[in-house]
């Protein structure tokens, strides 16, 4: 799962039918079938069925996942159940809060399907690492940033002051544990300037993507979490230099007027995977 792409991770209701089959032909990295927020309570049964349909018929350029409802629901078992007849990839389950939590849905999932847990209250704030270590299935973490603000009771904030102890967190938790960690949502559509810095942001902090509301977030995204051509050409200047005889036996070296060690070689090295994945080389 590490060595996919997450740059971009797209939300759409289940109950819609018209953005399932948008969903089949857009450039997203994955694409996520909501059952949860994004479905009324008199729609779920429909949106559980049409969710089933899709990952059945296939025909998405897009990785595609399911966000269940909460175990904690009437309808989170139900959604499980429905999807273990299917060969879903990939599990979103909203409002995990505690390494229980994560068990739990380890052991009722499809066998097909990694999990990504999503972080949206206060409880898993708390518990990031104990959530983050649990292994099996859970391939990362995911903020919640609407429920989380809710449940913070945060006010909103240029550059989103309140929440950045909880951005570099979730980063922290996920990383130490070898998982992809994904930033929340920006929920206005027509902030084209809003969102590019928003997933700037994200990406400073050491997220691997971002999730998104809307097909038009889908450059941006794309865009600020692939290598920019400054990376690739350092990261290629990072492992010439090391591929030199003249590197043999040293562990820090001058690269560009700059120190660098093998620690950066093996970031190097990452960063010219994730290019070659997201340019098709
Ligand atoms: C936000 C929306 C309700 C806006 O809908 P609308 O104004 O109708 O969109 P447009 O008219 O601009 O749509 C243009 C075309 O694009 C398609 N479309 C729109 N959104 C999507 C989508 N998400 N995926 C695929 N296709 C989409 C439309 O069908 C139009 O297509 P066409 O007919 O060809 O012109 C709507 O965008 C939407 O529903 N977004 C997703 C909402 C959602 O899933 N929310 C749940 C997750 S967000 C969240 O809560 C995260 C977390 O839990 C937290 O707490 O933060
Ligand atoms: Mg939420």
């Amino acid at each position: 799962m590490t060595t996919q792409l997450w740059r971009s991770l797209l939300y759409l209701p289940a109950s819609n039918a018209r953005a399932i089959e948008k969903a089949r032909t857009l450039d997203c990295d994955v694409a996520v079938l909501d059952l949860e927020d994004a479905v009324a309570p008199e729609m779920k049964a429909e949106a559980r069925a049409a969710a089933v349909e899709a990952v059945h018929s296939g025909g998405f350029g897009p990785r595609l996942g399911v966000r269940i409802n909460g175990l904690d629901t009437e309808w989170g078992a139900k959604d499980l159940k429905a999807l273990s007849e299917t060969n879903v990839g990939l599990i979103v389950a909203p409002k995990v809060e505690s390494a229980e939590a994560v068990r739990e849905l380890n052991a009722a999932l499809p066998a097909s399907a990694a999990l990504i847990a999503m972080i949206e209250t206060p409880a898993a704030l708390m518990r990031l690492e104990s959530i983050a270590g649990v292994g099996g299935a859970l391939a990362g973490l995911m903020l919640g940033v609407n429920d989380l603000a809710a449940t913070l009771g945060t006010g909103p904030a240029a550059d989103r002051e309140p929440l950045k102890p909880w951005l570099a967190a979730t980063v922290a938790a996920a990383k130490m544990h070898g998982l992809i960690a994904l930033d929340g949502v920006f929920n206005r559509i027509e902030d084209g300037d809003g969102l590019a810095a928003e997933c700037a942001q994200g990406r400073l902090y050491g997220f691997d993507g971002k999730s998104l509301i809307h097909p038009s977030q889908i450059a941006a995204a794309n865009a600020a979490f692939a290598p920019s051509p400054a990376e690739v050409e350092q990261a290629e200047a990072i492992v010439a230099a090391f591929a030199d005889p003249t590197a043999d036996g040293k562990g820090a070296i001058r690269v560009g007027g700059a120190m660098v060690e093998r620690l950066h070689l093996a970031s190097a090295e990452r960063l010219l995977a994730r290019h070659r994945m997201a340019t098709g080389g």
